[in-house]
């Protein structure tokens, strides 16, 4: 996250660090709870490591330091990515993860709701960004979990900026048009997190932007509500 701030602990409790462990192990992507036995990631994500043992879901913490080989992590059963991703900027960039056992929730570690496919015309004012990620384009993956308030963007204001590109409505887009706050990298996959009447939504999840934070290139997430039908179907 560029432009951030330290969260505190159980601010985020939705927020997981999905780490890949091949020869050695790292921190990958960002992802949320959205139940006791599911997790909503980014696609591209997942499609550089399909193998879901390679992965390893850390709930309930806030600093990558908390991570040693003691720390408790959830194994993988099943990776579900949409059937129409190609890449992140065509969009569909979603994807599912089933824990090998469902979690129990504490106060670290807890679903966001998912908003409803009737919700797409909520002008939501109080979104936030979060994770791991580099703060600048050439940095690195951060130890204390980072949060940013961004502002959503219409589409056609998204577009009018990225006119090399095609902006669905699939898509949200959110950012300063002066920069200087975004997530970079390592902070994809995880959550557009907007507050609406006391009540947390998983509006986006963090996929593409061009570079970090820089004037007029806000960031694209993949617009959840347009995906409902999708992820109640896999997961129910
Ligand atoms: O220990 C390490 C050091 S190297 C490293 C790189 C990445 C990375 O590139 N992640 C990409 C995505 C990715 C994931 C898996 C495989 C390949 C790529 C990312 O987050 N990309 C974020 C994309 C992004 C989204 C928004 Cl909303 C705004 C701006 C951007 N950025 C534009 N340029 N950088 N970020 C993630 C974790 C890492 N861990």
């Amino acid at each position: 996250i560029v432009g951030g701030t330290d969260s505190s602990p159980g601010e985020w409790p939705w927020q997981v660090s999905l780490h890949v462990k091949l020869s050695r192990q790292r921190h990958l992507c960002g992802g949320s709870i959205i139940s006791n036995q599911w997790i909503l990631t980014a696609a591209h994500c997942v499609t550089s490591l399909a193998n879901p043992n390679s992965w390893r879901v850390y709930a309930g913490i806030l600093k990558q330091s908390e991570i040693n080989e003691d720390t408790p992590f959830f194994r993988v059963e099943e990776i579900i990515v949409h059937p129409q991703y190609k890449y992140a900027q065509a969009g569909y960039d979603i994807a599912l993860m089933k824990l090998a056992k469902p979690m129990n929730f504490t106060d670290l570690q807890l679903p966001i709701c998912l908003p409803s496919k009737e919700d797409t015309n909520i002008f939501y004012t109080d979104c936030w960004v979060i994770g791991w990620g580099y703060r600048k384009e050439k940095g690195r993956v951060q130890d204390i979990l980072q949060k940013a308030p961004i502002p959503l963007m219409s589409t056609e204001e998204c577009q009018a900026r990225y006119r090399k590109r095609r902006i669905g409505d699939k898509v949200i887009c959110a950012g300063y048009d002066e920069g200087g706050r975004d997530a970079c990298k390592g902070d994809s996959g995880g959550p557009l997190s907007c507050r609406h009447e006391e009540v947390w939504y998983l509006v986006g999840i963090t996929s593409w932007g061009e570079g970090c934070a820089r004037p007029w290139q806000p960031g694209v997430y993949t617009k959840v509500a347009e995906y409902s039908d999708w992820i109640l179907g896999k997961t129910t």
